[in-house]
């Protein structure tokens, strides 16, 4: 087992890295977290695959309430919140007692923002089982729910007590959901490490991935560490995490959260940024074909289509400010530049190069 450690103002954590660790849950938990109960948020194919095996050991230490939910970004929503609340106080949850979130990064927000509120924060520990969750939501503290007006809109900063991620869990995901994740692992490739980049051009094939999967997770995990060391709250480097975001959002709301996943919609989303880099003369040429390339090699989506008027959602995203927005550019294979411009210059420009 590796394990990363997390320091930013007033917290700290450990993410665990390890094959079958999932099993020893409780030896883990023990050490950072006492409580007398614990509620598992996980989803309905979570739950099949993992969901006895967590039980099992957490109730080793405490008194264990499961609550299942639908699978899908639709449950990352006010409704399924105010569900977990009820069942916390259902269930009688004090201050002093956990949330464990097992799932992939719709589990993970929910619960995560669920946690921060409820008694106005108890611990959250995170065992991400999609490689989204394990690269990145997981690690960082960002919580959030979705809204009819947009992406990610309600949510919070609160950092989990610790990080749990059993690789093996990666064998039982999806071929889709194993891409999805892959577009954030591009993403880290893409705006910081030219040598993880060339690794995944490289890759023969997602088996070929599989195989040092442990190696890629905690490279991912480790730039996620530096970055949100830095900058914790996401007011200067940290927006860098969102490379690809901008469009890809505006992707996910106009497809009512359903059309097309996080991590597909931000595939998308990296080919627009690298083609608006390119054009405004700030990303090397030549970039955006090889974001293209690798993206069509794992089978994320190339064009998505979109009316022009959703473009001005911009307007809406965390990194507006008044009626500009700041997008994260390349200037080349893992390096990029924070770039402020008007909404509607991104949305005019984004008319020209979405296609
Ligand atoms: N907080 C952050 O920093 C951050 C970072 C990136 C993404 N996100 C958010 O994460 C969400 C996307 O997360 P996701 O891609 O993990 O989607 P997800 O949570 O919807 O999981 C994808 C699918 O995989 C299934 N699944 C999960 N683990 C499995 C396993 N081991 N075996 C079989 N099936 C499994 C789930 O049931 C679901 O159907 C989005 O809402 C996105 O906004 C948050
Ligand atoms: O951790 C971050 O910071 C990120 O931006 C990671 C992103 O991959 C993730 O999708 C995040 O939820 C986006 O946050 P938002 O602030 O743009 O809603
Ligand atoms: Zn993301």
């Amino acid at each position: 087992m590796k394990t990363l450690h997390v320091t930013v103002p007033n917290h700290e954590y450990d993410i665990l890295i390890g094959k079958n660790i999932l099993n020893q849950a409780a030896e883990y938990v023990k050490n950072v977290s006492n409580p007398a109960k614990i509620m598992i948020v996980t989803d309905e194919n979570v739950n099949r695959f993992y969901g006895e095996r967590l039980i099992n050991s957490l109730e080793q230490i405490a008194d264990v309430k499961t609550v299942v939910l639908p699978a899908g970004e639709t449950t990352k929503s006010l409704d399924f919140l105010k569900q977990l609340y009820d069942a916390a106080f259902d269930f009688g949850m004090t201050r002093a007692d956990l949330m464990v979130a097992l799932g992939g990064g719709v589990v993970g927000d929910l619960a995560g923002f669920c946690a921060s509120t409820l008694f106005r924060g108890v611990d959250v520990i995170q065992i991400p089982t999609t490689l989204l969750a394990q690269v990145d939501s997981s690690v960082g503290g960002k919580t959030a729910i979705d809204v009819p007006q947009g992406k990610n809109l309600v949510g919070t900063f609160y950092q989990p007590k610790q990080v749990i991620i059993d690789t093996e869990t990666l064998k039982t995901l999806p071929g889709k959901e194993f891409a999805s994740g892959l577009a954030e692992v591009i993403k880290y490739g893409a705006i910081w490490d030219k040598a993880l980049f060339s690794r995944l051009e490289e890759a023969e094939g997602k088996d070929a991935l599989l195989e040092n999967i442990a190696d890629i997770v905690f490279t991912c995990c480790d730039i996620k560490r530096q970055v949100v060391e830095k900058d914790e709250h996401d007011t200067g480097l940290r927006m860098i995490l969102n490379f690809g975001h901008t469009a890809g959002h505006i992707v996910e709301k106009a497809y009512h959260y359903t059309g097309y996943t996080h991590g597909q919609a931000v595939a998308f989303g990296m080919i627009v940024a690298s083609r608006l880099g390119e054009k405004m003369g700030r990303t090397a040429l030549g970039t955006a074909e090889r974001v293209l390339k690798l993206i069509k090699k794992n089978g994320l989506p190339t064009a998505i289509d979109i009316e022009e008027q959703q473009l001005m959602g911009a307007a809406l995203d965390k990194k507006a400010t008044g009626s500009s927005i700041s997008v994260i550019l390349l200037k080349e294979i893992g390096k990029c530049e924070i770039y402020k411009m008007p909404v509607t210059e991104f949305a005019d420009r984004c008319k020209e190069i979405w296609k």
